[in-house]
């Protein structure tokens, strides 16, 4: 196993030209301001995220994750530093970009199929030319006998299917992933964590991912960000170089606890347990 001590762009390491990062975050800062303190959310981000890659950001409630994946989302401006997306600076929500919450933010009133076929009409696009992709997504989800159901009468784990589905419906470069299973039971989390790695597997999106668990973190990522809290930064990046596909029993091997254990390590160094 090798671990690298931080993210040092492959354009430090030698002389060979490379290109730019895909998702580039570069001394970042976010400070809430408020008639009250200041709130430092998060301190000086470096972060280069290449296209293709699964990152997984894993820390303690307060460390910025929600607060670093809304600036990714372009739904808060920084307060200083550089975010952008394939050279672009980000100021507004990029059309690029598919997001999941941890709710699911399904339409009651709408059948399955119109709530995936929502990303379509959010962005003034003709929905009968996106409908055979929607059907597709759903079926690579297991969904195929469900499209006119409604979401209320879905299981948990369904209804997050849906809102993925619906986050891939324009083929976005880039899939944000705020805690998505987090609601979850441990056997549908499993499931959606299989389902989830084979459909990065056939796409070979990026994937930013936000998880309060290691274990998660460790069977999807490429890497793993961890972050501290008090101000919000980046403790430490480690890169998950164990084979794929993974499959769940994967998480039984001495290879990925010697990850988790290092990753806990890191964080109880830091007075996070
Ligand atoms: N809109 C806001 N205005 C002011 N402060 C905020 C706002 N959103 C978040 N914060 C503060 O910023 C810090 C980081 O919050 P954030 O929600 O990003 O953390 P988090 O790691 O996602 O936490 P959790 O895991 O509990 O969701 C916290 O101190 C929080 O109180």
């Amino acid at each position: 196993m090798r671990y690298l001590p931080s993210d040092v762009p492959a354009a430090a390491t030698g002389d060979v030209a490379v290109p730019p990062a895909f998702l580039e975050i570069g001394k970042l800062n976010k400070i809430y301001r408020s008639e009250r303190k200041p709130i430092h959310a998060l301190q000086d981000i470096d972060l280069h995220i290449r296209e293709g890659e699964f990152v997984c950001i894993v820390g303690p409630s307060g460390c910025g994750k929600s607060t670093l994946m809304r600036c990714i989302a372009g739904l808060e401006p920084i307060s200083s530093g550089r975010l952008a997306l394939q050279g672009k600076a980000i100021t507004e929500p990029p059309d690029d970009m598919g997001v999941v919450f941890q709710r699911d933010l399904l339409l009651e009133w709408r059948n399955i199929l119109d709530n995936v076929l929502v990303a379509a009409e959010f962005h003034d696009l003709d929905r009968r030319q996106h409908e055979a992709r929607a059907r597709e997504l759903l079926g690579l989800f297991g969904l195929s006998a469900f499209l006119d159901r409604y979401p209320r009468e879905l299981s948990g784990g369904m209804r997050q299917r849906v809102s993925i589905c619906r986050a891939m419906l324009l083929d976005p470069q880039l899939l944000l992933m705020d805690e998505p299973f987090g609601a979850l039971d441990p056997f549908t989390r499993d499931e959606l964590n299989a389902e989830l790695q084979r459909t990065w597997l056939a796409t070979k999106k990026t994937v930013v991912f936000i998880t309060h668990s290691i274990t998660e973190a460790v069977f999807l990522g490429s890497r793993v960000v961890m972050m501290a809290r008090g101000p919000g930064r980046v403790a430490d990046i480690v890169p998950i170089e164990i084979e794929r596909p993974r499959g769940l029993q994967v998480r039984e091997t001495a290879e990925f606890a010697a990850y988790v254990a290092r990753i806990r390590d890191t964080f109880r160094q830091i007075g996070i347990t």
